[in-house]
């Protein structure tokens, strides 16, 4: 099978010791690497000295992962962050850029969680910050009474509409169960952006870009548990995002050759 190589976005964790440390979690890069069949290659969150464009010149996909930390609301004018809100500017500076380098290229994208928030952003989109305390909205943060794999069990359902590429990947199913594990959302939609799913409570689940030029499919839950990765849509997500990022391979492959 046509190998792959895919960013997968890294975050910056700050330890009790005001040290940093690049991390990613490992269900990430084994989902890409299980599910996807594609190489993961992490990313480091230094957008601010990164050649990104170099970077993307080898790379046939991007994924943009989860965090626990939260986009800097400087990005999309809103409000300053309460105190303890957890945040990455460190991230921000990389993936930001990178979504839309990588758009503009017709690179497959996929994000998920924060990354889904990330490209809202990104593309001119604003966000909640806690959604809990909106009115008829329930709480979406993960459920610490739960064991780490019942955090990533369902949680709650989600709509998808009809006859869009979501729906295309849940077999022409319009219902599919999800887990939740984010205090914040999207809020004002970017312009380009879709809405392919929602929750009961009205949050934006999924997303699609018809303009794009590539794959591109961003969904605020998490397919990349192994827990998640059991449900058929989830292997269905990653199955496209993987073929889909060899096809990119084979071409930037042949345009190599031919240069
Ligand atoms: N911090 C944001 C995004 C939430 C998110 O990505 N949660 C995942 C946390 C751990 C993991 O990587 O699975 C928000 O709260 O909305």
């Amino acid at each position: 099978m046509q190998s792959a190589l895919i960013g997968v976005s890294g975050c910056a964790i700050e330890d009790e010791g005001n040290r940093f440390y690049v991390k990613v979690g490992d269900k990430y890069v084994n989902a890409i690497a299980n599910a996807a069949q594609a190489t993961p290659m992490i990313v480091p969150p230094l957008g601010d000295v990164l050649d990104l464009d170099m970077l993307l010149d080898r790379l046939d996909g991007l994924f943009l992962t989860g965090s626990p930390s939260n986009v800097e609301p400087h990005h999309y004018e809103g409000p300053s962050f309460r105190e303890g809100v957890k945040r990455d500017p460190r991230r921000d500076s990389t993936t930001l850029p990178l979504i839309k380098k990588a758009i503009e290229r017709g690179m497959p994208l996929f994000a998920v969680c924060r990354g889904h928030q990330e490209l809202n952003v990104a593309l001119g989109g604003t966000l909640h910050q806690h959604v809990q305390e909106l009115p008829g909205k329930r709480d979406h943060r993960v459920n610490n009474d739960l064991d780490y794999s019942g955090q990533y069990d369902v949680a709650h359902s989600i709509s998808i509409r009809a006859d869009g590429p979501l729906a295309d990947l849940a077999g022409g199913a319009t219902e599919a169960d999800v887990n939740s594990l984010h205090s914040q959302a999207i809020d004002r939609l970017a312009p380009d952006l879709v809405v392919e799913a929602e929750s009961p409570d009205g949050i934006i689940e999924a997303v699609s870009m018809p303009s794009a030029k590539g794959f591109l499919l961003s969904v605020q839950w998490h397919p990349e548990h192994p827990v998640a990765l059991t449900w058929p849509l989830s292997k269905a997500m990653f199955g496209a995002f993987g073929d889909a990022a060899r096809a990119y391979a084979a071409k930037r492959v042949s345009r190599g050759a031919a240069a």
